[in-house]
């Protein structure tokens, strides 16, 4: 990939990731690649992710390039834990009533230092698809606004036709017993793009009864107004979701899957840009010097992302599982992982884990994915997670928790041959049971060849003839002629 000027006069993107890690981290991928291939960044953060990023990385972190800005805005939500997850409900109420104000008064304030500075001006706005608020102020700007979809394109897919289930009559639910009736195994086979999901395989937040419903009403407007975008990139390619992006492309402005973003972000070897992170808890590195003293495949990783949270039982039974099994692993679990408590490791597994389990609390998980040490990974399945896996060809146990992680996990283990889902119920018999089969079972054997496969095909997608590459390409084009317009 070369790194060139496009255009005269440069063009200013200005990115806006809705404020969560999995959705940070694609976006300051794009935002790399951006920049690589000629644009001056604007990188524009809530306050209160700012402060955590500055915390985890270091005073100097955010600093940037003369090229590559941080800027801030509020988030509109009082002061919470500051280093836990925010609540998601209450983020996406709040992003979508109170951030559109102060991203105006941000954008009149780049511009003016810029006509005074003889910087460039905006020329086109990337936001998350979550944040549609920002579709407002790029009209008002007079500038062509892109939208990034951070999850897949299946779960997108699932996204768009919520209106179509509330027509339906297929939620809101009856009651509460809809949620443990068999009512969750309904076949869906009228959705084109996707082989006929149970609604349980569909995101999450139909899952109420609740007509008022939050989640519902924050999808169902920010879902509309995604059809107001010059353009909507996904971080998927081609070959994995074809009848997904194809059916999406029928509704929605043109698509770009330009994923797996890391192989173009992974190319780039700007110092300056390489020591721009995004992890808002601290990384620990020792990780993959652990991991350095194992044999290929041999170790069971288990990590379930930013927003998962679970109880203290259903973390003694991981850990029993994983125990018992007698696999090395390496388990990352985060300061806010177990609910309403710290969480709190029985002595006895940590003294018969002592010498073949390693724990922490963050890692630089696209790195571990990638170390040929690990052979297996027990996830939620967030996006972000499977497709760092599929570019690692490895092969999944699957707990999804909430929102697109459920269609994820479906496609995972239906489709793709790369998961086994493990009840949500989680019981140590079944996490063992798993866990050997994923590690010396025929069955695991059988994932690791399609994870094998996958990886490839991720590859293939970013090479200069490969899908992504190609649709990277065009959609710079499209930027720029827009922003040139
Ligand atoms: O120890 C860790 C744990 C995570 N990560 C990174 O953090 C990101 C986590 O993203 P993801 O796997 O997608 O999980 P969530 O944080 O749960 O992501 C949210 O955002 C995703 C993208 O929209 C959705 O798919 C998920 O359902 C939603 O929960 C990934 O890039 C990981 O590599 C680390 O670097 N180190």
């Amino acid at each position: 990939m070369g790194s060139q000027s496009l255009v005269e006069r440069q063009p200013h993107a200005v990115c806006v990731p809705y404020p969560a890690q999995g959705h940070i981290t694609p976006m300051l991928r794009l935002a790399k690649i951006l920049h690589h291939k000629g644009f001056h960044i604007t990188f524009v953060n809530t306050d209160f992710n700012h402060q955590r990023l500055l915390r985890s990385r270091g005073p100097n972190s955010l600093d940037g390039l003369p090229s590559f800005r941080f800027r801030t805005i509020s988030d509109g939500l009082p002061p919470s834990d500051p280093d836990a997850t925010q609540d998601i409900p209450a983020l996406c109420d709040s992003t979508s009533k109170h951030c559109l104000a102060p991203f105006r008064e941000l954008l009149t304030k780049i511009n003016v230092d810029a006509a005074e500075s003889g910087g460039p001006p905006v020329t086109v706005i990337v936001s998350d698809v979550i944040m549609s608020f920002t579709l407002d102020a790029a009209e008002e700007l007079g500038v062509p606004e892109f939208l990034l979809w951070t999850a897949s394109a299946s779960s997108f897919l699932g996204y768009m036709h919520y209106r179509h289930l509330i027509e339906k009559r297929l939620t809101p639910f009856k009651d509460d017993s809809y949620f443990t009736n068999g009512y969750l195994d309904t076949i869906i086979d009228w959705i084109p793009g996707m082989k006929s999901p149970r609604l349980k395989d569909l995101p999450t937040f139909i899952r109420t009864t609740n007509p008022d419903d939050i989640m519902i009403k924050f999808v169902l407007r920010e879902t509309h107004r995604a059809t107001r975008a010059a353009g909507i990139i996904v971080n998927t390619f081609h070959e994995l979701e074809r009848d997904s992006l194809e059916s999406l492309s029928t509704i929605l402005p043109p698509i770009y899957s330009i994923g797996p973003l890391q192989f173009f972000t992974n190319q780039i070897q700007e110092s300056g840009l390489k020591n721009i992170g995004s992890n808002l808890w601290r990384e620990e590195a020792e990780c993959l010097k652990w991991l350095d003293s194992k044999e290929p495949n041999s170790v069971v990783y288990v990590n379930f992302g930013s927003i998962v949270v679970m109880t203290p039982s259903q973390l003694v039974e991981f850990a029993w599982g994983l125990a018992n099994s007698n696999r090395e692993f390496l388990w990352v679990i985060r300061p806010d992982l177990v609910c309403g408590d710290t969480a709190v490791l029985p002595a006895e597994f940590l003294e018969v884990t002592k010498n073949r389990g390693l724990m922490a609390s963050w890692c630089p998980q696209d790195q571990v994915l990638q170390h040929q040490a690990v052979g297996g990974f027990l996830t939620h399945n967030g996006w972000n997670s499977t497709v760092e896996s599929i570019v690692g060809g490895v092969p999944m146990i699957c707990w999804p928790f909430f929102a697109d992680q459920q269609t994820n996990c479906w496609r995972c283990c239906t489709e793709w041959g790369i998961g086994m889902e493990i009840d949500s119920d989680v019981k140590r018999n079944e996490v063992e049971k798993l866990v050997r089969e994923l590690m010396e079972g025929e069955k695991g054997k059988e994932m690791k060849r399609n994870a094998l496969m996958w990886k490839q095909k991720s590859e293939d997608s970013t090479t200069l003839d490969g899908s992504s590459c190609l649709n990277l390409q065009k959609l710079i084009e499209q930027v720029l002629l827009c922003s040139e317009n």
